[in-house]
């Protein structure tokens, strides 16, 4: 069974101020025969970044979509903040602090960097702003929205991208986008889907210290990488996915060397990429090591 947060608190790896901001209990995902999600329980440490790793076809994305409302489970009950999500549209569980970002995709792609900005604003005022009785009020909105659009634009340095179509980004810039749009609703929990993907080396630091200044100001943050350095660059927490499944979860340091999690990443992850070339290196290495494939060094 998975360290849990309370331990890793009473041991004083983690320090968190108040309960989990996230608490599920058997939540599963079936796809016909295959069971994508099956978690018997999940925390989420409320003011810290937690990263949630695992092969491809873990069972992460699935995961983030069931706990952000885009999917139901086929059973299960999480909460946030202590209000049960079950049920809970999309829409409605933004409204209530938790948004996770979304890649920009071809319509996005064809608005400009502040309409998307100004779309991000609909998850909190959507209907109710096209409803509005009185003009001066629909535009004192306008006026706000478009005022903290232009307030996170500078934050993220894109103010110069302000009129440039969304598609024209570079994937950097892009990733910055995403978590911008997001903040628009001003959550509490904002959860990344691999922020660092198709990110060149230079941007990535200044990436991880938005991601960073997230948790400073006082946010919660979940996301999905297969980035190996960035869940150990700024992780406070990690939790381990194979199979739908949690297999491991605890700091960095301690998920790192937990040999459950080497093997579900040498299962499933890592053989998988090894290119032609490496293959060969590998099957020489165990040769020399006399051992066969499938046998562990
Ligand atoms: N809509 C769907 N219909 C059928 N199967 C699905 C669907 N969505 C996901 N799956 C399957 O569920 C399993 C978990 O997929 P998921 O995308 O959640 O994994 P992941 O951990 O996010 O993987 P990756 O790191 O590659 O993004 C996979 O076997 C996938 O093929």
């Amino acid at each position: 069974m998975p360290a849990d947060i309370n331990a890793a608190v009473e041991a004083g790896d983690l320090e968190v101020a108040a309960g989990p901001i996230i608490v599920g209990n058997n939540i599963t995902r079936r796809f016909g025969g295959l069971t994508a999600v099956d978690v018997e329980s999940i925390e989420i440490p409320r003011g810290k970044i937690t990263a949630l790793i695992g092969p491809n076809g873990a069972g992460k994305t699935t995961l983030f979509n069931l706990l952000t409302g885009f999917d139901r489970p086929d059973s299960g009950e999480w909460a946030f903040n202590g209000r049960s999500l079950a049920g809970v549209p999309a829409f409605r569980v933004a409204r209530l602090g938790m948004v996770r970002t979304f890649q920009l995709t071809k319509v996005l792609a064809k608005l400009t960097v502040i309409e998307n900005m100004r779309l991000g604003a609909t998850a909190q005022r959507g209907e109710r702003l096209w409803a509005a009785p009185f003009r001066a009020l629909w535009s004192s909105q306008e006026q706000e929205i478009t005022a903290r659009a232009d307030d996170l634009l500078a934050r993220f340095k894109l103010d110069a991208k302000r009129e440039d179509f969304a598609g024209s980004l570079s994937g950097g810039q892009r990733k910055l986008l995403e978590m911008a749009r997001a903040l628009m609703v001003d959550p509490e929990l904002i959860m990344l889907d691999e922020p660092m993907a198709g990110v060149n080396p230079a941007l990535k630091q200044s990436l991880l210290g938005h991601v960073k200044s997230l948790r400073d100001e006082g946010r919660t943050v979940l996301f999905v990488e297969h980035d190996m350095d960035m869940v150990r660059d700024i992780s406070d927490w990690v939790i381990v996915m194979a199979q739908g499944q949690i297999v491991a979860q605890g700091t960095p340091t301690e998920v790192m060397a937990d040999p459950k999690v080497i093997d579900a990443y040498l299962g499933a992850h890592h053989d998988a990429d090894l290119s032609e070339v490496e293959q060969i290196v590998e099957a020489e290495v165990l040769e020399e090591l006399g051992q066969t494939e499938g046998e562990q060094p």
